[in-house]
């Protein structure tokens, strides 16, 4: 061949070869049908399968398997149609482009969308207004390389480059993968489980099931199109003789979203996004079953656990009807208990913020109350994940490569409407599966005293009674106070041998099922993607691992990525090696750059200035303490407790404070302006200009003046005192007059200071509410003073209340106890607390030398940590020998 057909000709081709599909997949079904009838294939799985939990395949995605079924037979029958041999079909086929015949219905149809929606939809679609459909629940995954089909379009990828099979799945995992554990030293298993969550929220490939929904049963009837079991090989080192097959089912096929004929695609279930779709689900009718409709709450049950799930498919095993198992945003949710409370921790904040912009949002419906906290906890997670996950997994020199690290302040302008969002095969087969690495062997819950259980993960799969008996509290201290394993070639037993097991001996291997997915999605080896990622040489790995690989495959071009990848020595500071490193490292610039409402994203989605401050306070660890009774938990959750990450009382841990949503129902921000500047008079050779932030108000939703007063201070041109007795002085100023100590009589600024003496200073301003604080300080400038560093002297602070002195202090920092021998602050509240008296008295000799008082008032409306109208009243007093 070589030479590439037209376009016409394949048109032509495909016309023809797509009538008389649907009698195919008719036939393919008969198959399914008969293997239920015949109880082989099973809705219920029997004790002996292990595959059903993931069997949860929608029925959207059943429907776009079978046309995607139907697709694929057309694109064989083409290329068998125009003889191209299989190397070459998948090549042909995909440059030719060619669209669908009118005999096949395209499942992906965009949808009408509004560009100037605040919310994400729930699907995620309109997220990229230009293309809708990317990123929508129920569409394909994305491929960063080719696929490697077998015939060239749809076959798994099976075959070495020297001709022959590729090494048996189960054989890499038992030879390859053994369980050793290696505890990641200063790191939690909490890593674990926030890395699972995220996978459940941008990923869920689309399997296929048997007739009605039953579980395909593999190893009974092999040869389907749904089917790609693993044999065992002979003499496995756990699995009983009488095994001798893993159930692997394959996904469903898909077609592509331009609905081109060509090679076979696979179905991600739920929102590639980002987005808090494992909370909310992926459709709009998961997401009604999972409100309550009022209030914008989500459905919970007793003790505030997830709602259940009276039916409980395939996804959960129900050992007492009192402990119903779990229904969430996410269907895999009932897979063990960690990913559980994970999930009620989540529901529970929802549920919180809802709560929480009720009270200041009194007009807010349901609905609305419902997408405002749906959106900050989407931005939530967002968080999380970009600054606390993902710089653990990573390192910092790949988040820096990748743009991915946050900003501590301000806005991102990264979104760009041609980065493809889509979640990438090698990503969802097996990159992001080095998680699978993380699990340790255990699930422990613990009560801050003692450890309440300490239990094999085996045990505990699909099953929710640890959530009930234990509760979400225990068994997220217990993910803050377990560990996690390192990423490498070691896999827990617990999942290579005893996954999901139900009877002894017929438990499923993740590890081999991992490289046994990666060759049903036909994801080029492992040296493709170092060659992708631009990695020097074929391995990255320590010699004995590279020799253990070496010594399983035929040539390293055959090395499956899963494998490959994890297995590499890990990135400075990271986790993972430089081949995941890259691939995540890219993945997670495509969900953070292709994304319209990425958190920290300025324009018309974006968060206000003061909303995404308080988003950038939330961690793990104070959303643990906001939802759980944890009480206390180590500030950075994903390192182990230890010096300077000690336990910290939660009431220490700032979660976010919903007060920046406080009525930002539609409302303009209208940012303060400064006054002119105005001018007092004259205070002998001083005055002041002062501006003040109210022209105009800032409103709820604008930013405030960077200061509410501004002063400044500038000479006169005449000469007079500088206070004299009885001057009527503005509002905002102080007043001061000095003392001889003895005699009691006023000095005039002008005239010498006596040896002992009392300054007194008034603050007196009308605008103080119900609550102020002063501070005073007294810099001594004396000659004999100049060079020392400590001259500045914090005399006071004061905060006054409804007309009392609650609070000083008295702070003398100075040392110079020659002039400040005596400091006294007498608090007389004049005219209730309009004014306020200091007395600063000294009782030596202060020389020829020059002293500056300085007052500063901040005065405040409301609480006091919260929000101070920063008014400054300065004022200098000079003291000065004439
Ligand atoms: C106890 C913990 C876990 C269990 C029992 C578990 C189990 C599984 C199973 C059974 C599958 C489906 C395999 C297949 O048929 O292809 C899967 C898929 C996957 N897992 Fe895990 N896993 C766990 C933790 C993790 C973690 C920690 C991560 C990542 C940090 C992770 C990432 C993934 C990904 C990306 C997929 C593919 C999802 C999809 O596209 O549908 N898993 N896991
Ligand atoms: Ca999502």
């Amino acid at each position: 061949q070589g030479i590439s057909a037209s376009r016409a000709q394949f048109q032509a081709a495909a016309t023809q070869a797509a009538v008389g599909v649907e009698a195919r997949i008719a036939a393919a079904d008969r198959l399914d049908r008969s293997a239920f009838d015949e109880g082989v294939d099973r809705v219920n799985p029997g004790l002996r399968d292990s595959s059903g939990p993931q069997l949860l395949t929608t029925a959207t995605a059943n429907e776009i398997g079978r046309v995607g079924q139907a697709f694929l037979d057309t694109a064989r029958n083409t290329l068998v149609r125009m003889s191209i041999r299989p190397e070459d079909a998948g090549r042909e086929i995909t440059a030719a482009g060619i669209p669908p015949p009118d005999a096949l219905r395209c499942p992906f149809q965009p949808p009408n969308c509004d560009p100037t929606a605040k919310f994400r939809t729930i699907d995620g679609s309109c997220n990229n207004v230009a293309n809708p459909l990317w990123g929508r629940s129920q569409t394909p995954f994305e491929r960063l390389l080719a696929p490697i089909y077998n015939d060239g379009v749809s076959e798994p990828r099976s075959a070495s480059v020297f001709g022959g099979p590729l090494p048996n799945a189960r054989l890499i995992s038992r030879e390859f993968h053994d369980s050793m554990s290696n505890p990641l030293a200063g790191s939690t298993h909490l890593l674990m489980e926030i890395g699972q969550f995220i996978s459940h929220d941008i990923e869920f490939q689309a399997l296929s099931q048997g007739y009605a929904g039953a579980n395909l049963d593999c190893c009974e009837r092999k040869n389907r199109p749904g089917c790609f079991p693993i044999d065992i090989p002979p003499n496995d080192p756990f699995f009983p003789p009488n095994r001798t097959c893993i159930n692997i089912v394959r996904a469903l096929p898909t077609p592509p979203l331009d609905c081109t004929i060509g090679v076979r695609h696979q179905l991600n279930q739920i929102t590639h996004y980002l987005d808090g779709s494992a909370i909310y689900g992926s459709s709009d009718d998961e997401t009604r079953d999972l409100r309550t409709l009022t209030g914008g709450l989500l459905k919970t049950s007793s003790n505030n656990l997830l709602p259940t799930e009276p039916t409980t498919g395939t996804g959960c095993i129900l050992t007492t009807s009192t402990r119903p198992c779990f229904k969430a945003g996410d269907v895999r949710v009932n897979q063990q208990p960690m990913l559980m409370s994970m999930h009620t921790v989540w529901v529970r904040e929802h549920n919180r913020l809802a709560r929480g912009l009720a009270l200041p949002n009194p007009t807010w419906d349901d609905e609305r109350l419902f997408q405002e906290a749906r959106r900050i906890l989407g931005a939530e997670l967002q968080h999380i994940t970009y600054s606390e996950f993902l710089p653990e997994v990573l390192g910092r020199r790949v988040m820096t490569k990748y743009g991915l690290k946050p900003r501590s302040n301000g806005y991102v302008n990264g979104y760009d409407a041609s980065e493809q969002p889509m979640v990438r095969s090698a990503f969802a087969t097996a990159a992001y599966r080095f998680g699978h690495s993380f699990i340790w062997q255990r699930v422990l819950a613990h009560n801050g005293a003692i450890k309440t259980s300490d239990r094999l993960l085996k045990d505990e799969f699909l099953k929710p009674d640890l959530v009930y008996t234990r509760g979400v509290g225990d068994i997220c201290r217990g993910l803050t106070r377990s560990p996690v394993e390192k990423v490498d070639k070691s896999l827990t037993d617990q999942i290579t041998n005893h996954l999901f097991e139900r009877e002894r001996g017929f438990g499923g291997d993740l590890a081999a099922t991992n490289i046994q997915r990666g060759r049903d999605y036909a994801i080029p080896g492992y040296q493709a993607y170092r060659r992708l990622c631009e990695l020097d040489g074929q391995f990255s790995h320590t010699r004995i691992v590279q020799q253990k690989l070496n010594g399983i495959y035929r040539s390293p071009e055959d090395i499956d990525l899963f494998p490959g990848g994890v297995s590499e020595f890990p990135v400075n500071g990271g986790k993972v090696g430089p081949t995941f490193a890259c691939l995540i490292g890219r993945q997670f610039k495509s969900l953070k750059n292709g994304d319209r409402f990425y958190y920290e994203n300025s324009g018309d989605t974006a968060f206000s200035g003061n909303q995404l401050q308080e988003i950038r306070k939330v961690t793990l660890a104070s959303l643990f303490c906001a939802n759980t009774d944890i009480g206390t938990i180590q500030p950075k959750a994903l390192k182990s407790i230890r010096p300077g990450n000690t336990l910290v009382n939660c009431n220490n841990i700032p979660h976010l404070d919903l007060n920046p949503w406080r009525a930002t129902g539609g409302c303009v921000p209208v940012n303060g302006g400064y006054s002119a500047w105005e001018r007092t008079r004259c205070f002998g050779t001083w005055r002041i200009r002062y501006r003040i932030c109210n022209n105009p108000l800032p409103n709820e939703c604008g930013k405030p003046c960077r200061r509410q007063f501004e002063i400044r201070i500038e000479t006169c041109d005449t000469h007079r005192p500088v206070f004299r007795r009885g001057n009527a002085v503005p509002p905002h100023v102080a007043m001061a007059e000095s003392r001889d100590s003895k005699t009691n009589t006023i000095i005039p600024l002008t005239a010498p200071t006596p040896n002992i003496a009392t300054t007194t200073v008034t603050a007196n301003h009308p605008n103080i509410a119900d609550r102020a604080r002063f501070e005073a300080s007294y810099t001594d400038t004396s000659e004999q003073c100049k060079n020392e560093i400590n001259k500045d002297t914090t005399i006071s602070t004061m905060v006054i209340d409804a007309g009392k002195a609650v609070h000083k202090t008295d702070s003398v920092t100075g040392d110079d106890d020659d002039t400040i021998a005596l400091l006294r602050e007498n608090e007389e509240l004049v005219d209730s607390l309009r004014r306020l008296k200091i007395e600063f008295v000294k009782n030596k000799a202060m020389g020829n030398e020059s002293h500056e008082f300085e007052i500063k008032a901040k005065l405040g409306h409301g609480k006091a940590q919260t929000k101070f109208l920063l008014l400054m009243i300065i004022f200098t007093a000079y003291n000065k020998r004439s």
